[in-house]
C-alpha cells in the first residue's frame, strides 16, 4: 500500500485553522450561555415576555454544542420535564437550570479532545451509506480508509473505498504493525484500519469515524478505551433482509453466509456505547455526529 504523501505544511496550518475554528466555537459558547441567563431572567421577571413562554428544551438547543440527545440527559438530571415553559419553572427547578447556565461555564483553557468513533453493525444495515453521507457532509470528520485483501466491485476507487491489496502486503503490514486493528470478515477476506492517518488526524484535533466489523471494533475499545462504540440498527430485521437482497451485489449463498453472520452481531449490540436505528440516512448521521459533539461539549463545559 502506498499512503498518499503527508504534506507537513498543509498539515500544520490545517492543524492551526482548527484550533483558531475550536477556540471561536468556545467563546460563541460562552456567549450563548449568557444571552441564555438573560432570557431566562426575563422570562422570570414578567410572565407577559415572548420569553415566558418559550420551551426550556428550546433554550438549551440554542446553546451551541448541545444536541438533541445531550439536551434530553440534561433536563433529566434538572428534573425538568420535556414540555415545560420557563414561565412555568418552580423556584427550585429555576435555580437547577440558573446554576447550570452559569456556573459550568466552559473551561476555555482545556485542550480539547478529539473523537474517535467506530460504527460498526449488521451487513446492508446502511454502514456504506451512512459513513459516506457523513464524509461528504461533514468535511471536519476523517473517514478512515481500510485496506483489505477483497477484491475492488465495479466503481470502488483504490484509496477512496478502501486500499485495495494482496496477501503478501496484507501480511508485510501485520508484521509490521501497521494496523490498529484487522479481522477476517464472513470468512472470507481480511480488512484492516492503517493507523498513521488516525494518529496524524487526531493529534490535529478533527474527529475520526471507523466503519469496521464488530470484531474490530472490540479490537480498538481494547487499544483505546476512550473509543466510542456506536451499533447501527436496522428497524427490522425484514428491513435489514432488504436491504441486502436490494442492493443486489451479493448472490443467494453469499447473502445467506451475511444473514447467518448478521444474526450474531446483532446479539453483540449491548457491547456498544450507542445504538443509532437506520430508518433515514440523513438522521442517522447527524446522530453519529452528534455523539463525537456531545463527547466535545462534556470536555468544553466539564463533565455533566
Ligand atoms: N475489522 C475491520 N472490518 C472492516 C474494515 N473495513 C471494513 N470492514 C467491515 O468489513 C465488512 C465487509 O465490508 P465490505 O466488503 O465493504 O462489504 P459490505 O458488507 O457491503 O460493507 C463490513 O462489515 C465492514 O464494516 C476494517 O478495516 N477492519
Ligand atoms: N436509511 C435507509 N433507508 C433505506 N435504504 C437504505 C438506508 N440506508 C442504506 N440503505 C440501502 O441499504 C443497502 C445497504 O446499505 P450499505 O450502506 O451498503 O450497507 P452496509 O455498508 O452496512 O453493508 C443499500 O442499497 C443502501 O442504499
Amino acid at each position: 500500500m502506498k499512503p498518499p504523501e503527508v504534506d507537513r505544511v498543509a498539515a500544520s496550518r490545517a492543524a492551526v485553522a482548527a484550533r483558531r475554528a475550536r477556540a471561536s466555537v468556545k467563546r460563541a459558547v460562552n456567549e450563548r450561555r449568557l444571552s441564555a441567563v438573560a432570557v431566562l431572567d426575563t422570562a422570570l421577571s414578567s410572565t407577559e415576555s415572548v420569553e415566558a413562554t418559550m420551551r426550556v428544551r428550546d433554550l438549551l438547543l440554542s446553546i451551541p454544542g448541545l444536541g438533541p440527545v445531550r439536551v434530553d440527559r440534561i433536563m433529566g438530571r434538572l428534573e425538568i420535564a420535556a414540555s415545560k415553559r420557563l414561565s412555568g419553572l418552580g423556584v427550585h427547578q429555576q435555580q437547577r437550570l440558573r446554576e447550570f447556565l452559569v456556573k459550568r461555564a466552559p473551561r476555555v483553557e482545556q485542550p480539547e479532545q478529539s473523537r474517535l468513533v467506530v460504527l460498526a453493525g449488521p451487513t446492508a444495515v446502511g454502514k456504506g451509506t451512512v459513513s459516506t453521507y457523513i464524509r461528504e457532509n461533514y468535511p471536519e470528520v476523517l473517514l478512515s480508509v481500510s485496506a483489505t485483501t477483497r477484491a475492488p466491485r465495479p466503481g470502488e476507487v483504490d484509496g477512496v473505498s478502501y486500499y485495495f491489496i494482496d496477501d503478501d502486503e496484507f501480511d508485510r503490514m501485520v508484521a509490521a504493525g501497521e494496523f490498529l486493528e484487522w479481522a477476517v470478515v464472513h470468512n472470507k477476506s481480511r480488512y484492516g484500519t492503517p493507523r498513521t492517518p488516525i494518529d496524524t488526524a487526531l493529534s490535529a484535533g478533527r474527529s475520526v469515524l471507523l466503519e469496521i466489523d464488530i470484531q474490530g471494533a472490540r479490537q480498538v475499545k481494547a487499544a483505546m478505551p476512550e473509543a466510542t462504540l456506536v451499533f447501527l440498527l436496522p428497524p427490522t430485521w425484514e428491513e435489514l433482509v432488504r436491504r441486502l437482497i436490494g442492493r443486489g451485489t451479493e448472490s443467494l449463498e453469499e447473502q445467506e453466509r451475511r444473514l447467518t453472520t448478521a444474526r450474531v452481531e446483532l446479539a453483540a449490540q449491548d457491547e456498544f456505547d450507542h445504538r443509532v436505528v437506520n430508518r433515514d440516512v440523513q438522521a442517522a448521521a447527524a446522530e453519529v455526529v452528534e455523539l463525537m459533539q456531545i463527547q466535545k461539549a462534556i470536555d468544553l463545559h466539564g463533565k455533566e
